[in-house]
């Protein structure tokens, strides 16, 4: 068509979510030159896409001047019908027209490169690599396909096959080991990396100069992240519709978010793929490194510089003050006194905690969450009344948590006491035809397996409340999408029935955020939690049930489109398998949730009309029992293809429920139960902890963690012993017994014996607690290593080498509360092959011609896909 020449025509890039689409397409064409060149080209001008971005917003940043600076505040403040409000609004139209102009002639209009979130994720999941990978191997260019697929698991450290894949490629002729390369490294972190791995192995002088580089790269990164925060407005939580902000309201919305989005940089750049949490106190880090590796260098100047620096951040840091009181000495104080910290830092901390400040104004005024990311940032920056709301928030949250705490304590010396008085009694109760059995606080069996009709089912009822079954009812319908759990189709069963539905965590994050009551996301997470316990215990399981997806689902009749209608709300399926009624058949392959091993339906309501839930046979026809959806009552049931199950048409009302899948491997766990796990501790994290930062507590308070080593001991850096030694008469170090032994090789070989000049002694790890370290300068500077002197900051360094007391700074880190990208990946090793695909093979994943067949390396495709559209 016309419009398709004209597109053509242009020079503007093609838009990569379409190429990758194109690229998929190909794939399962096996036609691999077409997967290469299209999901290549994806990655290209995905990479051009920011760059246009980035460059354009810069260029425009510095094209119009945006008035004086803002402290004081140079700009006028806007006041009715001001003729300085035209002159700042002229400013921002024009700073507008700027941007889009230069955008839209790099890139085109901009619905051309609107990418959606689901595409944004599979590119931020690397998922390109994966077709890359196949694709390369099968026209057998191998380093490439090496690279990609060491690409694709850098950032999918649990996929399973692409594991096997690396193990295949190391083995294979003609692979070399620098063909591992990571395609999507970040060069700020990749310097990072270099530095602390020369670092350890006392490489100072080359580490430096990788950390220098990781500092410029880090700005730089930095500068481009926060330029791509000021794109649109996320309306997400509510309706954008319904969003009538006046004027000023909506600026100051929209600002907030883009200035939330530029604060988490700090996340984001000390994050890196495949690696569960962010380095904590990331560009801080570098300063510490940095001075200690100047100082064994003896470039003194450059390590006064670096501890002042890093002072700009920390400035009552004890160590690092002593450490530059030591290096002043040696230097000479006049001499010291001259060097100031680095102003590029200095900048970004005033410019950071201006945000900071406008962000917290934001929370309290108008209530816009805002988490500080950054460990360094002054107590008084919060509000004073912001910090006490936050800390009666936690004291409640610790209360509910304590709650949650003791029900469940109780559930489990019930299911226990249970077991005991007797172990025959849950099959009594799972055979018995009569009245159901007490399991658990008033739930009541109310039929068995042989009541309805089939193997692997139960009917229970009391389950909750009639309380909190409205007040659960409530929680849906305040913070449930529309379509949500359904890849955001709103009607994805049946077009007569309207679907929305809410997880667990993102009731937790919507009541975090005070949207809905804090109380009902508890609720939630409880109930669901309690369902868990019931169905592993009524069906007698071995081994525990893992959480693999857990939705508060509302399905409502749409009134004009009831007439003559005959579909189900939701046809007859089986929740692990692709039931094949045709064939009185269930395939359980992808995309089927194969790994799903039980079903469990908990209703809130019955004020509907229709909505019977149904189990049938095979055929999917012949219908082998009903039940009627009522308040607290659960339908429990094996996930397989025992048991064909669906919905009859609701055709009047809306009818809610929470639908839980269970599944037995733990490598399938659901990543979101661990985060909103994480949340709910974070959220009770004891009251005051922030504010309290003694080293004692270190050891003790905190969220618990799943190892003994927390990143703040893993990541401490470690610093020369202390100054001269007259002053260095008392003990307040700690004692340290406990530091865990990391992944670092543990040095002990690098104890020469002290000389003259010997930097590298200072900071030897031996438990020789008597070696004098004799700094061949002044006597002032001789250090000694005796027991007590060495304060070391990066505990591998120090663990169980020395028996002396060793200082840990940064150890209160523990206590902050996570930040927000913490993904948990406990119980996530992958222990085994999985069960699906041709697991024994030792080859790389690669297709053949049968359909099935394609979902090996497409796995991770399925994977991404909210894993929530039942079948
Ligand atoms: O809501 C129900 O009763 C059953 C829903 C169901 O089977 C499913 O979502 O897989
Ligand atoms: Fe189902």
């Amino acid at each position: 068509t016309n419009t398709d020449t004209q597109l053509s025509d242009t020079s503007f890039l093609e838009p990569y979510d379409l190429l990758f689409d194109n690229a998929v397409e190909a794939y399962y064409k096996q036609d691999w030159m077409s997967v290469i060149l299209n999901m290549e080209l994806a990655l290209r001008n995905k990479r051009s896409v920011h760059k246009v971005r980035t460059e354009c917003r810069l260029n425009c940043a510095n094209q119009t001047t945006f008035g004086e600076q803002i402290p004081g505040l140079g700009i006028p403040i806007p006041g009715v019908g001001s003729i300085e409000d035209l002159g700042f609004f002229q400013r921002i139209l024009k700073r507008a027209a700027c941007v889009s102009s230069c955008e839209s002639e790099k890139l085109g209009p901009p619905t051309l490169y609107k990418i959606s979130e689901e595409m944004d994720l599979e590119f931020k999941k690397r998922t390109p690599y994966n077709y890359l990978q196949v694709a390369y191997f099968k026209i057998n260019k191998l380093d490439k396909a090496v690279a990609a697929a060491n690409t694709f698991y850098i950032a999918n450290p649990d996929h399973v096959e692409m594991r096997q894949n690396l193990e295949y490629y190391k083995m294979m002729a003609g692979v070399q080991e620098t063909d591992f390369k990571d395609l999507e490294a970040k060069p700020h972190m990749a310097e990072f990396l270099e530095g602390k791995r020369l670092y350890s192995s006392d490489e100072f002088g080359p580490a430096i100069d990788h950390f220098e580089l990781a500092v410029n790269e880090y700005f730089a990164a930095d500068q481009e992240c926060r330029v791509l925060c000021e794109g649109a407005y996320d309306y997400d939580g509510y309706n954008y519709m319904e969003y009538t902000a006046d004027l000023f309201q909506a600026i100051t919305d929209h600002y907030l978010y883009v200035l939330n989005c530029k604060q988490n940089c700090a996340v984001e750049l000390a994050s890196t793929a495949g690696r569960d949490k962010p380095f904590e106190d990331f560009l801080p880090s570098h300063f510490n490194y940095l001075q200690f590796s100047y100082y064994n260098t003896e470039q003194y100047e450059k390590a006064i510089e670096c501890a002042k620096t890093y002072l700009l951040f920390h400035p009552e840091d004890e160590t690092m003050n002593q450490n530059l009181a030591y290096y002043s000495v040696v230097l000479g104080e006049d001499k010291a006194a001259d060097i100031s910290a680095r102003e590029v830092v200095r900048q970004h901390i005033k410019k950071s905690l201006l945000e900071k400040e406008l962000l917290y104004f934001g929370y309290e005024i108008f209530g816009i969450t805002f988490v500080d990311p950054d460990s360094w940032t002054p107590a008084d920056v919060m509000p004073l009344k912001l910090r006490e709301k936050q800390k009666a928030e936690r004291e409640t949250a610790a209360r509910i948590t304590e709650e949650i705490g003791n029900l469940m304590k109780e559930i489990e010396t019930l299911v226990e006491e249970k077991h005991k008085e007797s172990s025959d009694l849950a099959k009594m109760v799972k055979h018995s035809p009569t009245n159901g059995s007490l399991l658990i606080d008033d739930v009541k069996v109310t039929m068995t397996s042989k009541e309805l009709n089939g193997t692997q089912r139960v009917l229970m009822d009391g389950v909750i409340s009639d309380d909190e079954c409205r007040e659960l009812h409530r929680l849906s319908n305040a913070a449930a999408q529309k379509g949500d759990g359904y890849r955001g189709r709103p009607s994805p069963h049946s077009s007569s029935e309207m679907f929305q539905g809410v997880t667990v965590l993102k009731a937790l994050k919507l009541g975090q955020e005070g949207v809905v009551p804090l109380k009902s996301a508890h609720l939630f997470f409880n109930v669901s939690e309690k369902i868990r316990k019931v169905i592993e215990s009524y069906f007698q399981l071995e081994s525990p049930l893992y959480f693999s997806y857990t939705h508060l689902v509302c399905r409502a009749a749409i009134e004009d489109k009831q007439e003559d209608r005959e579909d189900l709300s939701h046809p007859v399926h089986a929740d692990n398998c692709l039931l094949i009624s045709e064939l009185n058949e269930c395939i359980k392959e992808p995309p089927a949730y194969t790994h799903r091993d039980y079903s469990a339906i908990l209703y809130l309501n019955d004020d509907f009309e229709g909505g019977d839930f149904i189990f049938t046979e095979l055929d999917a026809k012949t219908v082998t029992a009903v039940v009627k959806p009522q308040c607290g009552r659960v339908v429990g049931f094996g996930a397989g293809k025992e048991n064909p199950h669906g919905v009859r048409a609701v055709t009047k009302g809306q009818r809610c429920a929470v639908a839980l899948w269970f599944t037995l491997d733990p490598r399938h766990h659901e990543k979101e139960r661990v985060q909103a796990e994480d949340l709910l501790k974070m959220l009770s994290t004891p009251v005051d902890s922030e504010f309290q930062t003694t080293v004692e507590d270190s050891g003790t308070g905190g969220p618990e963690g799943t190892t003994s080593t927390t990143e703040a001991e893993r990541d401490q850096v470690l610093i020369p012993t202390d100054g001269p030694v007259e002053s260095q008469k008392d003990k307040r170090v700690e004692e340290r017994t406990d530091e865990p032994v990391t992944e670092q090789p543990v040095k002990s070989t690098d104890q020469q014996p002290a000389k003259a000049g010997d930097k590298k002694s200072g900071k030897s790890k031996d438990d020789n607690k008597t070696k004098v370290k004799d700094k061949a300068k002044a006597g002032s500077k001789t250090q000694t290593k005796t027991g007590t002197q060495t304060k070391a900051k990066q505990s591998e360094k120090t663990k169980a080498k020395q028996a002396d007391k060793t200082k840990v700074k940064q150890a209160d880190k523990k206590e902050k509360p996570a930040v927000k990208k913490t993904v948990k990946t406990a119980a996530k090793k992958a222990t085994g092959n999985e069960s699906s695909g041709s697991s024994g093979s030792k080859q790389p994943k690669v297709k053949s011609s049968k359909a099935q067949d394609s979902q090996t390396v497409s796995s991770s495709t399925v994977d991404t896909q909210k894993d929530k559209d039942e079948l």
